[in-house]
């Protein structure tokens, strides 16, 4: 049977949520300790576990049809490699900073200066768009001690609370990408595989639904009720079902994660009692 190929970052900050929505798209997959593939017991899909720096040279070659990676590293180092669906995790954004003492106006001001990043690419097409030209220093790991050992002037790294650049006196100054997880395509996937991806696709997106809104139930009196439904945004409109109290109804409906706890405010207050927010698993659109 055909198996679609994906990788997965082997450790790391994307590794659990990765292994997370795979799961929730009911997708199960024996994990031994130390391996790097594995294979679904319900889905026709075979799982590499790689570093998520290499994932993209994997997805040209077309070793693996599918993979789930930091947007960063595309921009960095997969241009060509189409993205299918964006994640919702592992938010973050690639900044420049620069030591906090020093006086920064713009970008010019980083002219002829040196530079520690491990995203050279993502920095000089940044620069270059800018007209300035720099010394880029490429190194690893540890990116934000750069300035205070003598190795650099400034930095370009991942910035998420900021914790990091503050722990090393440095500050933001420039913001050139904001990232996510995606889920990545390569360019060499066959025709069979796309069908798979369709299918892994439609699941994906149903998770995200979910995740983003909230399941409602709330009781509402009679003479409150026209004005407790204008409050709700719901799929198409909500359910009203009587109570076996005479005089009140049982509301549901679905509201965004980012909205409810306002709405709940105004639903209080137009009259709404005993309202519970449920979590909702999978969302069909
Ligand atoms: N502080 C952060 N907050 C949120 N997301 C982050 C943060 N740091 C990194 N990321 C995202 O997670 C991805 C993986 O980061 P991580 O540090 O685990 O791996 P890495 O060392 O960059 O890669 P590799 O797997 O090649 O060793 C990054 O490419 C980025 O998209
Ligand atoms: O703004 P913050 O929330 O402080 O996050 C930013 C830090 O997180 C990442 O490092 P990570 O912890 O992944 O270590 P690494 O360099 O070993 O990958 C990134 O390289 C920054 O150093
Ligand atoms: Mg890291």
């Amino acid at each position: 049977m055909t198996k679609i190929r994906i990788a997965v970052q082997k450790s790391g900050r994307l590794n659990e949520d990765s292994l997370k929505i795979l799961k929730d798209c009911g997708i199960s997959i024996d994990n031994g300790k130390d391996q790097l593939k594995a294979t679904a017991r319900n889905f026709p899909m075979e799982v590499l576990y790689l570093r998520n720096g290499d994932i993209p040279q994997y997805l040209r070659d077309g070793v693996v049809d599918i993979a789930i990676l930091g947007e960063n590293v595309l921009v960095e180092k997969g241009a060509d490699i189409t993205i299918a669906e964006k994640l919702n995790f592992s938010k973050c954004r690639v900044c420049l900073a620069v030591p906090k003492g020093v006086t920064y106006n713009s970008v010019q001001d980083l002219e002829g200066k040196r530079i520690a990043t491990s995203y050279p690419n993502t920095v000089n097409d940044y620069l270059k768009s800018k007209g300035v030209n720099a010394d880029l220093h490429i190194i690893n790991g540890s990116v934000e001690i750069a300035p205070n050992i003598g190795l650099a002037d400034g930095i370009c790294d991942i910035v998420s609370s900021g914790s990091t650049l503050f722990k090393n006196n440095l500050k933001e100054v420039e913001v050139i990408l904001k990232s996510e997880a995606v889920l990545a395509v390569s360019p060499k996937i066959s025709e069979e595989r796309k069908q798979i991806l369709r299918k892994l696709r439609f699941r994906i997106k149903s998770v995200l639904q979910g995740r983003q809104n909230k399941y409602v139930l709330l009781n509402a009196p009679n003479d409150k009720l026209d004005e407790i439904i204008a409050l709700l945004p719901g799929m198409r409109s909500p359910t009203v079902l009587p109570l076996a109290e005479e005089g009140w109804n049982s509301v549901h409906t679905v509201i965004k994660k980012d909205t409810f706890w306002e709405v709940i405010d105004e639903l209080k207050q137009a009259g709404a009692e005993g309202i519970l927010v449920c979590p909702i698993e999978k969302m069909v659109l």
